[in-house]
Parts: structure tokens; sequence; C-alpha cells
């Protein structure tokens, strides 16, 4: 593949047939700026004093690393003065995060998960940024919580960025899957790989097989017909994959396919799954249904849940979809 940008991808009608307006392509390389200067703070390490934790705890109680807070302030930094955003979202922040008024406006909203896979980061292994893109409602100027709790097929892009090995940038605007490398000399993304497939059968799994004795039947019954590989009903062997982060396991099964799960259960039967529909869930539904997978919260199509709160957690259920539907089948059983 010749040398592709991310601006000539988004511009260019070989890649997008769909023209996609210019507020929008700014707005996505203000984003992949952003995670480009995330990328050069993770990869200093304990040199750059961003490893550790930074002795406060966000929203939902959980300790911040210091990077958890460095991801949030650099995405922050660079959309206020975008210009192409009426507000944005973050994991890290309670509430929305209006644009100041020194600031030029625009019409969409940004959510983000800075920092994936917190736990990840001061053992040296992959963790990544997500974000997900919707349209401020048509009249609304100062948007509030309730206007980005929009279900998942009103997303214009979504995407993540991996830092791993190399970083990558992996991105949807409704149109294929898309995945970019970052080159450190020349300072950009580079297509590498386009109209990405997730093969719709896998012999490989992912779930905290830790938590398994609070899993509700559907799950234990799946999971352990896979366990039971070519002695039990399917008659094949499983392999497992687990890496805690979300980025890093949703980008083994956009490359090679799988399935995710983080199902609901009854550790904690208030606490709806673990992860967040709004900036967890729904990018990555909207990517993995791109590449011709599919996402489910174990019940119904993860993109068509009407979100009740910009924090919500769900279940999740993606990958390879013959997988992904049987799953949800074992959740509409009787019993
Ligand atoms: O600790 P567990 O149960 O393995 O959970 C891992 C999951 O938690 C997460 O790290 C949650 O994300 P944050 O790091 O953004 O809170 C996911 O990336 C990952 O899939
Ligand atoms: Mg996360
Ligand atoms: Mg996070």
């Amino acid at each position: 593949m010749s040398h592709i940008s991310l601006t000539r991808y988004l511009i260019d009608e070989q890649y997008q047939a769909r023209r996609i307006q210019p507020d929008l392509r700014l707005l996505i390389e203000v984003v992949a700026r952003a995670c480009k200067a995330i990328s050069v703070a993770i990869g200093k390490g304990a040199l750059g004093n961003v490893l550790g934790s930074a002795d406060a705890e966000n929203v939902q109680g959980e300790v911040q690393k210091k990077l958890d807070v460095i991801a949030n302030e650099i995405l922050l930094e660079a959309n206020e003065w975008g210009g192409h955003l009426a507000a944005l979202a973050s994991e890290e922040l309670e509430h929305p995060s209006p644009i100041p008024n020194r600031y030029p406006k625009g019409e969409y909203l940004l959510l983000f998960d800075p920092l994936d896979g917190s736990s990840n980061i001061d053992v040296n292994v992959s963790v990544g940024t997500i974000f997900s893109v919707l349209r401020c409602p048509e009249g609304v100027t100062d948007p509030d919580e309730s206007d980005f709790l929009q279900p998942g097929t009103r997303q214009v892009a979504a995407g993540y960025a991996v830092y791993g090995p190399s970083t990558l940038l992996v991105l949807t605007v409704g149109d294929g899957v898309a995945v970019f490398t970052l080159d450190r000399e020349q300072g950009s993304f580079v297509l590498t790989a386009d109209r990405v497939q997730i093969p719709a059968d896998t012999r490989e799994f992912a779930i905290n097989m830790s938590n398994q004795r609070w899993w509700q039947p559907p799950v234990q019954r799946y999971v352990s017909e896979l366990v039971a590989g070519r002695d039990g009903p399917r008659g094949v062997d499983f392999n497992m994959r687990w890496v805690a982060s979300m980025v890093a396991d949703v980008h083994r099964i956009l490359s090679r396919g799988g399935i995710f799960m983080y199902p609901r259960d009854n550790k904690d039967p208030a606490k709806a799954g673990r992860l967040r529909l709004m900036y967890e869930a729904n990018p990555m539904a909207m990517i993995v249904e791109q590449a011709g997978g599919a996402a489910t919260d174990g019940h119904q199509r993860l993109l068509d849940v009407q979100p009740t709160g910009l924090h919500q957690r769900i279940a999740v259920f993606l990958g390879s979809r013959n997988e992904v539907e049987r799953v949800t089948a074992y959740h509409h059983e009787p019993g």
C-alpha cells in the first residue's frame, strides 16, 4: 500500500465514497493529533514520570492513574479550541464539558475513554484511547447530559488508538474500518489496512475467567461448552486470550477474529456490567459491525440501546458474528 495519510483517506473519494463533512474530518484529525501526544507521553514511561497513581478518584470511584489524568487533559485541551465541537464528555469527568465561550463552537459531541486498560499502564502492556462522535441535536447551543443520550446508531464516527509495540489508529466514519499506523519519524498516521473484516467464525474467546462463579446461566453454559472443546457439544477446541485492555482485546479480534465478553454478573447485581455504554461499548460496537462482526448486550444489539446515563454500564458481547449470535440466543432461551 502506498503512503496514504489520514487526511488523504478522509478526503479522497477512493476511500470515502460518501463524502464526509470537512468539519468532521478536522475533528477526527484533532483527535488523532491528541492520540499522538498521548502516545509520546506513554512512550516515555518512567523517564517521563507518567507511571503510577495520581492519588485521586474519578466519578466512578476508581483510583486514577497519572496517565488517566494526562490523557484526559491532552484530549480536552486539543478539542476545546478545535472549533468543531458543541461539548465533550469523558470517562474521567462527572458531567459533560462545554466548549468555553472564548472558543468557536461546532455541531458535534465528542465522548471518550482517554486511557483504556489503566491496570496495564504500570506493567508496560498495551493501553488505548476510545472515542465516539455524535451530532449535537439541532437548535441546541448549550448541550447538557440529555443531549448526549443518543443510541449508538447515531454515531457519525468512532475509533480507538492502541498504544502497543506500534501505535495504531482504528477508525470508522460509517463506511468500513481503516487502520492507520503511526510513523514515529514522520509523526503521521499512515493507512496500513482498509475495509477490515472480522471472520464470522472463530476458535478464540476473551473473558475474565476469575468472575466465573458470578456469571449468569447463559454465559455459564456458553463458556463451559467452549472450555469442553472437542469433548463437548462444540466438538472443537477453543483458545482463550485476556489482555484486560479492551482496546487490545478488540484489536486482536479485528485482526484475526474472536469473541470478547464482559457480561453482567451477580458480583454486584446493581452494576449492569463493567464497561461503559457511551464511550466503550458503543464506539467498539460500531467498529465491529462495520467490520462485519456483531455486538450485543446479550439481549439486543448494543447500537440500539437507548442510553439513560452518561456513565451507564452495560454487558458486552462482540466480535465474530456466529459466536455473538450463539451466546445472544442462549440469553433468549427460557430458563
Ligand atoms: O480488571 P478486569 O475485570 O480484567 O477488566 C478489564 C476491563 O476493564 C477495562 O480496563 C476498563 O477500562 P478503564 O481502564 O478505562 O477503566 C477494560 O479495558 C478491560 O476490558
Ligand atoms: Mg476503558
Ligand atoms: Mg479509562
